[in-house]
């Protein structure tokens, strides 16, 4: 172990800190997850790495440099001497931003000369080459994230798409470089710091190629990638190759299970429509009742009606030309915002109702569920899938949360998830 706080993380969503949270605990770092901003009663035993997971990506641009500022201050003030932004392996932004401003403004905070940016995380599937980022056998714009409700991503290529978030310079380090090691590599980005590069967009399409620029960074002020890196930052700073400590206990156990998905991906649609096939489930129509009260009565009225036993789902995912119908009425913004209230409220009304395992896809409405149920933190559990970890939350009656990237498991995950909690109150990913 280290010895001390090293590692400060400020995350743009709650299933995105979920994820980098299990990275870093992968690679050896003493590693706990708070969500939304903490504050000084928010107290903090030793750790090596810090998550703060927020829910900044869909804010307008001074909003999140605002909340990821203040965040970065509460993890310096706790002992960080490196901050790590994570942001999402498929880059998830606005056009306009808000990835650039953010790193433009913790850059500022930590006096960071230049810094790496890599979004790679091979693991997932989503591979960087010549800067245009893959997911699986598609480049970006041509993969699902395109039809994204609220951060369709419609250019494959980082450096053009980071250029477009910052006044900054932009360079590519490309995979030739990044072949040629960690030195290599650490001399590339010195070279672009003295001729005034304040950003390296960095090619990776492997775990090696992420080991080697964790190496060549390991004492940058500020680093940023999605969860690949921070496998590789992690283990750098630790000091060990994959070691991996043991996760949570599960202080939960068996209890009532539900799982809510508000994401619109294409993995998550396969669990939805896998989930349907066998469990009772309840369609959150926004277009017929665009009031997130009345919807969120309706569905906890039909929770009501099922038997005890029954381990049910409620969604408002859909097919994407049905989504634009729901955009096209509702607007975008607004339909968003109905389904995560009522998704949140739905969540407290659960709990009080007796639930104590809470399976939720997507990470906006990840985000609205942590925050409905004044979630302040966690300890991470055993995955299920990779990056999706149980969290078991602190506070006197603890639940388990699993906040799944509405991209991330396999089409049976919610359904596993789900029963693994009602079975035996665990399910862990064989491996890790
Ligand atoms: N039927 C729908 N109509 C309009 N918006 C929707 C619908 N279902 C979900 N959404 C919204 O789409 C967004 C999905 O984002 P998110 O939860 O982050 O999923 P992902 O992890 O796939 O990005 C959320 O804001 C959610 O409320
Ligand atoms: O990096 C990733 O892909 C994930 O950690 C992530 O950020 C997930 O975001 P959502 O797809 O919005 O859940």
């Amino acid at each position: 172990m280290v010895g001390r706080t090293v590692i400060g993380v400020i995350a743009d969503d709650v299933t995105g800190g979920t994820d980098v949270a299990v990275a870093f605990r992968r690679a050896g770092l003493a590693t706990v997850i708070l969500f939304g901003q903490p504050d000084e009663q928010t107290i903090l035993t030793y750790h090596d790495a810090v998550v703060i997971a927020l829910k900044t990506r869909t804010l307008p641009v001074d909003d999140a440099v605002a909340e990821s500022l203040r965040a970065a201050a509460w993890l310096k003030n706790h002992g960080a001497v490196q901050l790590y932004f994570k942001y999402c392996s498929t880059f998830d932004s606005k056009p306009e931003g808000n990835i650039g401003q953010v790193a433009d403004a913790l850059a500022d905070l930590q006096g960071a000369r230049l810094t790496v940016v890599a979004p790679s995380s091979p693991e997932h599937r989503r591979t960087q080459y010549m800067g245009n980022l893959f997911v699986a056998e598609q480049p970006l714009a041509e993969s699902p994230m395109s039809h994204h409700p609220l951060t369709p991503m419609t250019d494959s290529n980082v450096v053009r798409l980071l250029t477009a978030q910052t006044d900054r310079p932009v360079e590519l380090v490309s995979q030739k470089t990044v072949r040629a090691g960690a030195r290599a590599i650490r001399e590339c980005l010195d070279d672009l710091a003295s001729r005034g590069v304040r950003y390296a967009v960095t090619d990776a399409i492997s775990a090696a190629d992420l080991q080697a620029i964790g190496d060549a960074c390991r004492d940058d002020v500020l680093v940023t990638g999605a969860a690949g890196l921070a496998g590789g930052l992690g283990r750098a700073v630790a000091g060990t190759r994959g070691a991996s400590q043991s996760h949570g206990e599960d202080p939960v156990g068996a209890g009532r299970s539900v799982a809510l998905a508000g994401s619109c991906s294409s993995r998550t649609r396969e669990q939805v429509a896998y989930m349907r096939d066998h469990d009772p489930a309840f369609f959150l129509d926004a277009i017929a009742t665009p009031d997130p009260e009345k919807l969120a009565e309706s569905a906890l009225a039909w929770f009501a009606s099922l038997p005890a036993e029954a381990r049910p789902l409620i969604y408002s995912t859909l097919e994407p030309d049905e989504l634009r119908r729901s955009q096209e009425i509702l607007g975008t913004e607004r339909s968003a915002a109905i389904l995560e209230t009522a998704t949140g409220l739905i969540a407290r009304g659960l709990v009080a109702r007796g639930v104590r395992r809470i399976v939720t896809a997507g990470g906006e409405t990840s985000g609205a569920v942590v925050s409905a149920l004044g979630i302040q933190g966690g300890t991470i559990g055993a995955e299920i899938a990779p990056g999706v970890p149980w969290i078991y939350t602190t506070g006197p009656v603890p639940i388990a949360v699993l906040l799944k990237s509405g991209n991330f498991g396999d089409p049976e995950l919610l359904v596993q998830a789900v029963r693994a909690g009602a079975r035996t109150g665990e399910a862990s990913l064989a491996g890790h």
